[in-house]
């Protein structure tokens, strides 16, 4: 039977990035297809040990080998999920006057402003130095304005990723209906870093350990009051015509990889939208399983199993047919986790670490900022 010890080692992993191919439309031909994981063992706390580690078992090769999978066994039912893309769609195709009512705040400028949190409108999103053809809301967990050191810049002033969300009015029901599906999207997204750290056979939690004590408890621990991040997402078609065997110049979400932990996306389904980078440099179309998540690793996994699992590149380009709508849950680490290579991890790595580490709100400053105000070439 197999067993974690005897594939945790990683005798020969292999670091090398994968080429970043050109951006021409050549995707993997299906059949092949993204591995499934059923996250149910760890949701449900009377499953044996040996359930949990065959998910773990799973999780660990699905991290080495894609770094994305889809995710079943989550609980969340699927009238559930069609109601949420439903309420998405349903706001995005209000006047442009009213979803404006929840336009984002400047993020810069001598009034501070929140400047991340609610609605933006299509290409304000730059990616690689280009606009995306999307518009978006961005609701994140709320600041906790009475914690030491992080208070607002002043009265009824906010700092980037501080102040209240921006609900939508408009569908009414959608503010409770999102708060719900939040927090069971926490217990999933709880239960998938509890999988993996079992997957990296962290070892078990000792009595007193600490947020950094390094067992298989750490993401745990670290995401405890996770700083997450729930996307609406609206793409329009395409419309720019292709030119044979060019490069693609207009993108839905250009190349990138997610930020934090674990992204567990909920998408329309529509097909051939999202794109996956595989290691073979190739990319797959990662399309919707009905009633399952596409997840996929963050840059902070990455860098606490020290490249051990990567954060695999993927993008969004949308030309089949009618208005595309997703929602990427985002499940992150607490702002003020302290994320940095794990020295379990670094050991089986060959000794060097990938990065010195700083805390998560300062990585995710950092992203925002240039999601916004990097500058746009052509
Ligand atoms: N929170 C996340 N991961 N959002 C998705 C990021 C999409 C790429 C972004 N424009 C960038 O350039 O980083
Ligand atoms: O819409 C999608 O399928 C993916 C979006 C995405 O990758 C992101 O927002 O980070
Ligand atoms: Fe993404």
């Amino acid at each position: 039977m197999d067993t974690l010890s005897e594939i945790d080692t990683h005798p020969n992993p292999s670091f090398s990035v994968p080429p970043t191919p050109p951006n021409t439309m050549e995707t993997t031909p299906s059949p092949q297809s993204l591995p499934i994981i059923d996250i149910s063992p760890f949701l449900d706390p009377s499953s044996p040990p040996s359930t949990c580690q065959q998910t773990a078992i799973a999780t660990n090769r699905a991290c080495i080998d894609y770094g994305f999978f889809y995710l079943t066994g989550h609980g969340i039912p699927i009238s559930k999920l069609d109601q949420v893309i439903s309420l998405a769609r349903q706001f995005f195709a209000l006047p442009v006057a009213e979803k404006n009512k929840i336009k984002r705040h400047d993020a810069g400028g001598p009034e501070g402003g929140d400047g991340a949190r609610g609605y933006q409108a299509m290409g304000e999103n730059i990616t690689l130095g280009r606009r995306d053809v999307q518009e978006a809301v961005d609701l994140y967990r709320e600041w906790d304005h009475s914690e030491k050191g992080v208070a607002a810049g002043g009265e009824g002033t906010y700092k980037t990723l501080q102040g209240p969300n921006l609900w939508p009015e408009q569908p009414e029901e959608l503010k409770e209906v999102y708060l719900d599906y939040i927090d069971q999207l926490m217990k999933v997204g709880e239960a998938i870093v509890r999988a993996m750290g079992v997957a990296l056979n962290l070892g078990k939690p000792v009595e007193g350990a600490d947020k950094n004590t390094e067992d298989e408890e750490v993401f745990v621990r670290n995401t405890n009051k996770s700083f997450w991040v729930m996307r609406m997402i609206g793409y329009p078609k395409l419309e720019t015509p292709l030119v044979e065997g060019g490069d693609v110049t207009e993108f839905s979400c250009g190349e990138h990889t997610d930020y934090g932990c674990v992204t567990l996306l909920l998408a329309d389904p529509t097909p051939g939208a999202l794109q996956v980078l595989l290691k073979t440099g190739k990319w797959l179309n990662a399309d919707p399983i009905p009633g399952a998540f596409v997840v996929n690793i963050g840059e902070m996994i990455e860098r606490w199993t020290n490249g051990l699992w990567k954060s695999t590149r993927h993008r969004v380009i949308h030309r089949g047919d009618g208005y595309r709508v997703s929602v990427p849950f985002f499940y992150e680490p607490n702002f003020k986790a302290l994320v940095k290579p794990l020295r379990k991890c670094v050991e089986r790595t060959g000794g060097e670490m990938v990065h010195e580490g700083n805390t998560y709100g300062d990585h995710l400053l950092g992203k925002v900022f240039n999601n916004f105000y990097s500058e746009v070439i052509d």
